[in-house]
């Protein structure tokens, strides 16, 4: 149990004693002599007046450790397997390019991420597309660019692939995506194992077996195995656990019945982060050990050959590397109600609170140890009463020009970006080493009206 003393203001944790700041610092995170909040070894206060706010900021060696952590188990266990980022968490050319290096897989579900995978030079066969509407020509550009695998997700996707197969004689690699039944416990939005999903083929009532069936009709079409997602932001084993059993005693029974082989058994993702202090994500480690021991023992009890082992962590991978710097505006103090503080960004560069009431937490990035006096809640700028990004934070007593730094901002954040009121993309930048990199520039007014069309024009 975490719990936080309101007067010394410090976390207990078991046999620790923490500030809101230490436990929220990752990776290379840490606070300067300057008493200034720094990532990769660079100072977020330089980076401020280099690039401006709102910005995101990914600390690219915490990218690499988690990536490190999740093949590491599999490594020391000999279990053949392949950790595919799930790149809707965050989708950039060069995101795609480091991870390219990391022998990491890469999960893709749009003809665009598809597409920044392949202007990036990521290895083909190393791709796996997923989703539940692909369209023919998002299938085509698959097939033309020769991925690793296609997750299918439905009969009218199988049929679009045996057609495409047969037309150019091409082999494609699958998995069958199956909703297991299991319902992860996290928000509704977010969980998607369960029977009532509108994602993959449905165990109990036979719809995954039908379409295991018709494959063994499609000669161009090469079943590895099957799939599951039981959602994400999970902070427990059980769901992992009991959508292997159920998918092993499934296979066996295919395997009797129709002599199924299953190659490949992709669990999915949705392994937790800490998004505030008070969260107790598990280790990773913890995570890929206990799935691993339990294929095991239930391919022993079932007298089943090893399978690969595929997962598709995405926010794990890169959301407590991210942080994304504001600068504080304007304040609005209502005597013996609340005290808010906007920022310049908001629900445009993180629709989580407003989307799913996500929590998050922050400091001043410029004061990062002065002691908290205040408790503000902190506003976005969008013409909307949700746009609330944190409520009841303690900060110190802050200042307009002062930099907030909202802490585990990096998956679901930039990819969820829009330009709700006009407000442009705030730029990406990748720092590591002490050197920063300018992953994704400031959108512009002008990138914003790119596509518009005057009437006025001649
Ligand atoms: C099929 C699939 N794989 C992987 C992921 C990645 O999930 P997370 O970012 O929670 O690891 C998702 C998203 O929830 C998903 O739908
Ligand atoms: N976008 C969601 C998670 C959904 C992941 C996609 N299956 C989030 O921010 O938590």
């Amino acid at each position: 149990m975490i719990y936080y003393d309101t007067v010394s203001k410090v976390y207990y944790g078991v046999g620790s004693i923490m500030t809101m700041n230490e436990r929220m610092l990752t990776g290379t995170m840490k606070i300067n002599a300057k008493n200034h909040l720094e990532i990769g070894g660079v100072d977020t206060v330089d980076l401020v007046q280099k690039y401006g706010t709102p910005v995101y900021v990914y600390d690219i060696a915490r990218v690499k450790e988690q990536a490190d952590k999740f093949k590491k188990t599999f490594k020391q266990k000999n279990v053949k397997a392949q950790v595919a980022y799930a790149s809707k968490a965050f989708s950039s050319l060069a995101l795609y390019q480091i991870l390219a290096k990391e022998d990491v897989s890469l999960d893709v579900v749009s003809g665009g991420e598809l597409y920044t995978a392949i202007q990036a030079g990521f290895p083909s066969q190393r791709i796996h597309f997923h989703g539940n509407n692909k369209s023919e020509s998002e299938i085509e550009a698959a097939l033309d660019y020769q991925i690793g695998c296609f997750v299918v997700d439905n009969f009218y996707e199988l049929e679009m692939l045996d057609r495409l197969s047969r037309e150019r004689e091409q082999m494609i690699n699958v998995l069958i995506r199956v909703t297991p039944g299991v319902e992860a416990h996290t928000h509704e939005y977010i969980s998607t194992g369960q029977v009532d999903s509108k994602f993959g083929f449905d165990l109990n009532s036979g719809q995954a077996q039908k379409a295991l069936q018709s494959i063994a009709g499609m000669p161009y079409i090469e079943l590895l195995g099957l799939h599951s997602h039981i959602g994400s932001q999970i902070f427990e084993t059980e769901g992992f656990t009991m959508a292997i059993e159920t998918l092993l005693k499934q296979a066996k029974q295919w395997q009797e019945d129709f002599g199924f082989e299953l190659k490949v058994l992709n669990l999915g993702g949705g392994f937790g982060i800490r998004y505030i202090p008070e969260d107790e994500p598990l280790a990773i480690e913890e995570h890929t050990t206990a799935i691993i021991e339990s294929v095991e023992s239930s391919i022993k009890e079932l007298q089943l050959s090893m399978p690969e082992i595929w997962i598709e962590p995405g926010r794990s991978l890169v959301g407590d590397a991210g942080v994304t710097l504001y600068q504080i505006g304007s304040q609005k103090k209502i005597p013996d109600v609340r005290q808010y503080l906007a920022v310049d960004g908001g629900m445009a560069d993180n629709i989580r609170p407003a989307l799913y009431d996500a929590k998050y937490t922050g400091i001043l990035a410029n004061r990062a140890n002065d002691a908290t006096e205040e408790t503000y809640s902190i506003a976005g700028k969008a013409c909307e009463s949700g746009d609330m990004l944190i409520w009841d934070l303690p900060l110190p007593k802050a200042e307009s020009k002062d930099i907030l730094a909202i802490f585990s901002t990096g998956a679901y954040g930039y990819a969820m970006a829009s330009n709700y009121n006009r407000i442009p993309r705030p730029p990406v930048v990748f720092v590591e080493n002490g050197k920063d990199f300018l992953a994704i520039k400031r959108e512009t007014y002008a990138d914003m009206l790119r596509l518009d069309q005057s009437i006025n024009a001649e």
